[in-house]
């Protein structure tokens, strides 16, 4: 492993309004690691990498990006940096094609680079035939993967992914999981936010679990089992998050759904 720091996090908190969202989040992140961000809804995943990729001001604390402090408000390093949010307005009036040749030129890539480098990670999608149609009659999964196209036509060296894998089949899951294995591989950094804990478990390097806006693991997956009792990424989640009482719950909420219900 690399020890070339590329995120540096120091002291941080964010409010929204009267509520206190992150804690006092402390995280150093080194080139080549991909880093597996998980944490129950709402535990402030999502506002932590927006706050990095400068979409969210007000925030307390350091952030540094490639050793540079983004709030001196030099954003060479956006340059750097591929974004697959978790969920996108794609400019649905524009074909495929369009869309991606404008983020491309938006990083910097001529239009005729971009047009050609989209069209070939299109087609190893097999989405070649529908390169020039609307995104509009894309599907889901489809739209992800142009989403992911997107993020990755400048070659960025930190790539922030929020749920990539949303839509996608079984199939398309394993490419992507190889496809960031191999940027890594090549010196890439991966920070990515996800739910599906199997595959987290397997693909990350590092796993950092955020509750109520703090850190409270952080390590490998083996790490992670050594402190637990339980086995699973899933069963540490719910050990350390303390939610055992799935049942109970799912108990309740169909008993309300039930009430009175004399709906023939
Ligand atoms: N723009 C906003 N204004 C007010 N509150 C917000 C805003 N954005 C996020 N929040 C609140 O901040 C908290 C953290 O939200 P965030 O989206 O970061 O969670 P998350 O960990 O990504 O959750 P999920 O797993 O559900 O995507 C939530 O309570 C949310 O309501």
């Amino acid at each position: 492993m690399n020890n070339e720091k590329v995120l540096c996090l120091t002291d941080l908190t964010m409010s929204f309004g009267n509520k206190r969202v992150l804690n006092g989040v402390n995280l150093e992140v080194y080139k080549g690691q991909i880093i597996g961000y998980i944490g129950p809804n709402g535990a402030g995943k999502s506002t932590t990498v927006k706050i990095m990729l400068g979409l969210i001001e007000g925030y307390h604390g350091t952030i540094e990006i490639f050793g540079e402090n983004i709030a001196r408000g030099d954003f060479a390093y956006k340059r750097k940096i591929g974004y697959v949010p978790e969920t996108a307005e794609v400019y649905d009036n524009l074909t495929a094609c369009e869309y991606l040749t404008f983020t491309g030129e938006l990083f910097g890539l001529s239009s005729v680079e971009a047009e050609k480098k989209a069209f070939n990670l299109m087609k190893e999608f097999n989405l070649e035939s529908v390169f020039h149609q609307r995104l509009s009659s894309f599907s889901k999964g489809m739209r992800q993967k142009v989403l992911i196209i997107s993020s990755l036509l400048h070659d960025p060296d930190l790539l922030f992914f929020d749920e990539p894998l949303s839509g996608l089949d079984a199939n398309s899951v394993m490419i992507i999981k190889e496809i960031l294995n191999q940027l890594a591989a090549r010196g890439k950094t991966i920070f990515y936010s996800s739910h599906i804990m199997d595959v987290v478990e397997k693909i990350s390097n590092r796993i950092i679990l955020l509750v109520e806006g703090r850190v409270v693991a952080d390590g490998t997956f083996a790490e992670l089992q050594a402190q637990n009792k339980e086995g699973t990424l899933e069963e540490i989640f719910n050990q350390i998050t303390g939610i055992n009482n799935h049942k109970e719950i799912a108990e309740k909420f169909v008993g309300i759904v039930s009430e009175g219900s004399n709906h023939g």
